[in-house]
């Protein structure tokens, strides 16, 4: 919990932002359009009438910025926000293209997905934030930045490293108890089996962009070097309306290479 002292001295910064203020002046439904338009402005993430899967979208100013860059209705394309908090679509700048759905990115089935678009996404946004702030906020940016990527390319990233090897091993250990005893041995709860019932590779088209938000630390270098693996490109961008003490960036993948034949 923020102190009262914390939080009135982000509110006062909050009210006198220049963003914020423009924000309102344009009518976009929080500063964070800005950071969307300025990603755009350099690197033409949302192509005209294409798809665009934005991860972590309440209040919706990406929903508004996103569907402005599709250009006139007779073009097409389709933005579907996502977000685990109650979602709603902000009326202005955005028309009848933009969908949205109440869920967790991590749980994210190609079932539900495909109810939007069968042939996948030509952008892939996350602006996801975790609620909590504090010590881990770099491991828990990585972790939903995993989620994002996991979403648009099929990757497992492998935060914990080690640590998930060992509870691999645990699941194989707790198959066999269940063999030999019938007991069913949950370690992840239900999450975990949904994720091991679907391998995907993903839900970016080759050819399209990945966008994340990020903060800087610990394994933010091996992250976006990961990247590269699935990407003809691969920048880190700071953007001007991001909170001079923030540590966020965004990592951008652009131009998703085609999958690997097996
Ligand atoms: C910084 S806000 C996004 C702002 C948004 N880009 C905009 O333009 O209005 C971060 C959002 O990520 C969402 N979020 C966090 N974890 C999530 C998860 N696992 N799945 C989906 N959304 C998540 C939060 O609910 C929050 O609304």
């Amino acid at each position: 919990m923020l102190s009262r002292p914390v939080v009135a001295a982000w509110t006062k910064q909050t009210l006198t932002d220049h963003f914020f203020k423009e924000a309102k002046k344009q009518g976009y439904v929080s500063r964070a359009a800005f950071k969307l338009i300025e990603i755009q402005k350099k690197h033409k993430v949302i192509k005209p009438g294409g798809k665009v899967l934005d991860l972590g979208c309440v209040p919706g100013a990406w929903l508004q910025v996103a569907c402005q860059q599709l250009g006139p209705r007779d073009r097409g394309g389709l933005v579907l926000g996502v977000d685990i908090q109650e979602v709603s679509i902000p009326p202005k700048f955005c028309d009848d293209r933009v969908s949205v759905l109440q869920a967790d990115a991590r749980l994210l089935t190609p079932e539900v997905l495909q109810a939007y678009t069968t042939d996948g996404f030509d952008t892939v946004l996350s602006d996801m934030l975790h609620f909590t702030s504090g010590v881990n906020d770099v491991e828990l940016s990585l972790e939903l930045a995993g989620t994002a990527m996991n979403v648009a390319t099929g990757h497992y990233y492998d935060l914990y490293g080690e640590a998930f090897e060992q509870q691999v091993g645990l699941f194989a250990a707790g198959t066999a108890m269940n063999v030999a005893t019938g007991h069913y041995y949950d370690l992840y709860g239900e999450a975990f089996e949904q994720q091991l019932g679907f391998k995907h590779s993903g839900f970016l088209r080759p050819g399209g962009n990945l966008v994340m938000k990020v903060y800087e630390g610990s394994g933010t270098q091996e992250f976006t070097k990961l990247m590269q693996q699935y990407f003809t490109k691969v920048v880190r961008l700071r953007v001007e309306a991001s909170r001079s003490m923030s540590r966020e960036f965004y990592a951008i993948g652009l131009g998703r290479k085609a999958a690997k034949k097996k």
